[in-house]
């Protein structure tokens, strides 16, 4: 590795052909914040970041609609040089179509390179908004279990046959057991799965090792911690952006790009977007103390478990679990 390699340089070939650029801005953004998005998306590009990761959950897929118009208007970037993802959330489960329809009309695309099912899970009816976003009932409910999850995978596959809309196919949250079915039942291996990932959820190195024996690529959510930026002021982080003089954000992102990992980062600050794109040129050993911190003092940030069995067994959730079953 030279010494002015970038994580820019890192791409993946997916199992069906298409390549992935190992970093992407997330775009998972609170509502008071979407107006700096489209800032946020520009400031990626011209940074040389080329993966946005999105969903039609998240809300901000029109943010990233006028942000891309106004780059490829201007003849500063063009549509194929991008890989653009987007997820179905388990409201819509048995509605792929509608969903994926939204997304493309609110981004102004003609197709995502990546479609993603969100969750290996089901909700019911609306939200009090009347959205099927987080279903609460008027007791605090969420309740899931609406129908068989695997069905919206085998939709997205479908609809990546019936429509130019859809380049590769992929998967978020499945653990072991969700990805063996998806697999036995559908013939077609996910080309991802996305899940929260960073040195401190060793619970993870089970399903990573299935995936790799499968060739399914991870994408790592949380690389920074999450909303709370959890890990950005953890001293071992610290430790080795100081010796390698670079930054934590580049330190959490180099752990994943450097192992075959493809790293999910956000934030709004066009500084700290430019440095998700320094590598840091962690050494194994670096790697190993980074795991063997994780192993001993774990953390989840994302803990919407929904009865999916992530393995966090910490948090309660206002879930009906006996719909789960
Ligand atoms: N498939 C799924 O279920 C999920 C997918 N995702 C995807 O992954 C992306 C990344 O995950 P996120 O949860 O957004 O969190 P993240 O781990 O990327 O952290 C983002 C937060 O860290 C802050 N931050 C970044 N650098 C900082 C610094 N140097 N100092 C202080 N604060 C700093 C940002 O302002 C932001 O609040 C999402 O945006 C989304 O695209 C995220 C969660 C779940
Ligand atoms: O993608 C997602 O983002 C939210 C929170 O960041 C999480 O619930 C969902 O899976």
């Amino acid at each position: 590795m030279s010494s002015n390699t970038s994580s820019l340089d890192y791409s993946i070939k997916l199992n069906d052909g298409n390549v992935i650029p190992s970093l992407a801005l997330g775009t998972a953004t609170p509502p008071e914040e979407h107006e700096a998005v489209p800032e946020a998306v520009k400031a990626a590009i011209r940074a040389g970041i080329r993966h946005i990761d999105t969903a039609w959950y998240y809300g901000t897929e029109k943010y990233i609609g006028k942000a891309l118009k106004e780059l490829i208007d201007a003849g500063e970037i063009k549509r194929e040089e991008l890989f653009i993802t987007t997820k179905v959330w388990p409201a819509l489960w048995d509605r792929a179509e509608t969903s994926i329809k939204k997304s493309l009309e609110d981004t102004g695309l003609e197709y995502f390179d990546l479609v993603l099912q969100h969750w290996p899970q089901t909700f019911k009816g609306t939200d009090k908004n009347g959205l099927p976003s987080r279903p609460y009932d008027e007791n605090g409910i969420l309740h899931f279990g609406a129908g068989d999850y695997l069905e919206t995978y085998k939709q997205i596959i479908d609809l990546r046959k019936r429509t130019n809309w859809i380049k590769s196919v992929g998967v978020s949250n499945f653990h072991i057991h969700h990805l063996k079915r998806a697999i036995e039942e559908t013939g077609v291996v996910p080309a991802v799965d996305q899940i929260e990932h960073h040195y401190r959820l060793a619970d993870q190195i089970g399903l990573i090792e299935y995936a790799k024996s499968q060739n399914i690529a991870i994408e790592a959510y949380a690389v920074f911690g999450s909303s709370i930026a959890g890990l950005i002021d953890e001293p071992i982080v610290k430790k080795f952006a100081d010796k390698y003089g670079t930054t934590v954000n580049s330190v959490l992102i180099s752990y994943h790009v450097l192992n075959n990992r493809i790293a999910l980062a956000r934030s709004k600050t066009p500084e700290r977007i430019e440095d998700f794109t320094v590598l840091t040129p962690l050494t194994k050993d670096d790697i190993e103390e980074l795991d063997k911190a994780g192993i001993e003092n774990p953390k989840r940030y994302i803990t919407d478990d929904w009865g999916v069995g992530l393995g966090f067994k910490h948090w309660k959730t206002k879930y009906s679990w006996e719909e789960s079953k």
